[in-house]
């Protein structure tokens, strides 16, 4: 079969490598190489920073009606290849096919709407002074930016990230993870479709030390918008600290979700499970540590492990199934890894603890069985690293102090979710969790206008709505006073 060979998309225009250097791209659920992915160097950074600073006063300029009409055309253009889309995703990243089409591929066509929209209504500040003044703030978009998204969450990020900084007025060097390429690959082909200006936005691929890191520290780059790992994230802190760039970092998590004894028993059970492992567990918001009420904890755990049991594993482009494969063989050993490291910790496996086998054409791939692991201290290394994968422990608590303590002692400062009827409760410990997302009575319950991000070692910057509005301009204070 012959292997599909993507391009970067610089200045409108479809472009091999100009060194032509590429990556093999595997699938995951066969762990076959089916396509070849442009390992992007300094010629081609360089070739798209000039398409995009030539585009900026052109994009800039253009009437928001205008620029929310291009966008609007792309996500019309996501709505009409939604099936293509989704296939694509699942094939590249693993993930059930019917999770990238009602999850993944709608929430891409949303994110460039949301945006499109929003920058019609979008106004800045102003504030009145007694002393007759008036500040207005004059919100400009920086120039060139970098969008810098990763893996698991494809075309979904990708999007969350280009259709602010495009709304804005910003042109855009953006970088898909070179490990999932294939929906930036078909979308740089919706964009020439759409009509979208030349050099507005470039898709380089390539791995981070080729493309992403010198993409960083380009002098033209005002602003990093990056998806990805803490440690990552810190590198590239590290290497523009100099250069004064605007950064927006969403890190990663060890999220815990904390379950009371006065919960919605049977759809707490459901939607924990969903927390855990949606996604093969390979989103930042996966609940990973799992507290709960010790008199109700063993009939708990007991039905969490039936229901994860119950999991359909299986080939991604299936539709019926509900767990796919992890997205590499490094992150497949990665996730049994710490498997072993929680056995060595004293940990017991409920469920799973394993690699899978499938039959025929998925014999191959990067299967791991969904994973309880009971009888671990919070200290402990399985509960304190992000594994990233399907893989939760479960820990007793006896009262609402202790599962608090518990939930904040962690490095990360994501995302937390709580289940309890008790609304008084849920206030209050969602004032004291050290996290920048609480979801009380659900998970991944999202709405575009929210702050998203988090504290700590998960990240700085807040995305979403006006804050992502926001990020992608300069602002400018302007005071006058006047006399009578
Ligand atoms: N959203 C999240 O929280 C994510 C967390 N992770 C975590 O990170 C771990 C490592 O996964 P990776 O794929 O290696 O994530 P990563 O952080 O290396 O990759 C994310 C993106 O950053 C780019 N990149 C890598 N190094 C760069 C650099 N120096 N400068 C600029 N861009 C760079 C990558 O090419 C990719 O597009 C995972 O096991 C997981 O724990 C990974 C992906 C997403
Ligand atoms: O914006 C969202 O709804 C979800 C974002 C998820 C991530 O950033 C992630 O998993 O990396």
């Amino acid at each position: 079969m012959s292997l599909i060979v993507i391009h970067n998309y610089i200045n409108g225009e479809l472009l091999p490598p100009a060194d032509g250097e590429y990556l093999d791209t595997y699938e995951p659920a066969t762990g076959q190489v089916y396509a070849r992915t442009p390992e992007s160097g300094a010629a081609d950074l360089q070739t798209a920073i000039d398409a995009a600073q030539a585009a900026f006063p052109g994009w800039a300029q253009m009437p928001g009606e205008h620029k929310s009409q291009c966008l609007i055309r792309l996500a019309d253009l996501i709505e009409a290849n939604h099936d293509q889309l989704a296939e694509a995703e699942a094939r590249d990243n693993g993930k059930p096919v019917t999770l990238a089409r009602n999850v993944d591929i709608y929430r891409a066509a949303a994110n460039i709407r949301f945006f499109a929209q929003g920058l019609t209504q979008f106004s800045s500040e102003s504030h009145g002074m007694e002393n007759r003044a008036i500040n207005f703030t004059l919100r400009d978009p920086l120039g060139v930016v970098a969008c810098i998204s990763p893996w698991n969450l494809p075309l979904y990020l990708f999007t969350w990230k280009i259709a602010p900084a495009l709304a804005m007025g910003n042109t855009v060097i953006a970088k898909p993870s070179e490990i999932t390429p294939m929906t930036a690959w078909l979308f740089s082909r919706l964009c020439i479709e759409a009509g979208l200006p030349a050099g507005v936005l470039n898709i380089l691929h390539g791995s981070g030390p080729a493309i992403g890191g010198p993409l960083t520290t380009h002098p033209a780059i005002k602003a990093i918008s990056f998806t990805g790992g803490s440690a990552t994230g810190t590198l590239i802190k590290q290497a523009t600290a100099h250069q004064h760039k605007k950064l927006s970092l969403e890190l990663g998590g060890k999220n815990p979700t904390l379950v009371f004894a006065d919960c919605d028993f049977d759809r707490t059970v459901e939607q924990v499970a969903r927390s855990a492992f949606a996604n093969q567990g390979q989103i930042c918001l996966c609940g990973s540590r799992i507290y709960i009420e010790r008199s109700i904890y063993d009939r708990f755990v007991d039905a969490l492990t039936e229901q994860v049991k119950q999991l359909k594993i299986g080939d991604p482009l299936d539709p019926q199934t509900q767990f796919g494969a992890l997205v590499s063989e490094d992150h497949m050993r990665k996730v049994l890894g710490y498997i072993d490291l929680a056995r060595q910790e004293g940990g017991t496996v409920l469920t799973g603890g394993k690699q899978i086998r499938l039959e025929g054409r998925c014999a191959d791939g990067y299967f791991v069985a969904p994973t309880i692991i009971a009888g671990l201290s919070n200290q402990c290394r399985t509960n304190q690293e992000e594994i990233f994968g399907p893989v939760c422990t479960v820990q007793a608590f006896d009262n609402d102090d202790e599962a608090l303590l518990m939930a904040n002692d962690s490095d990360y400062g994501l995302a937390c979710s709580l289940w309890s009827r008790d609304i008084n409760r849920c206030h209050r410990l969602a004032q004291q969790i050290n996290t920048g997302i609480v979801w009380i009575n659900c998970w991944l319950l999202r709405d575009l206008r929210t702050p998203f991000g988090g504290m700590k070692a998960s990240g700085s910057g807040r995305e979403g709505g006006l804050e992502a509005m926001r990020f992608f301009t300069e602002a400018k204070n302007v005071c006058i006073q006047y006399n009578d």
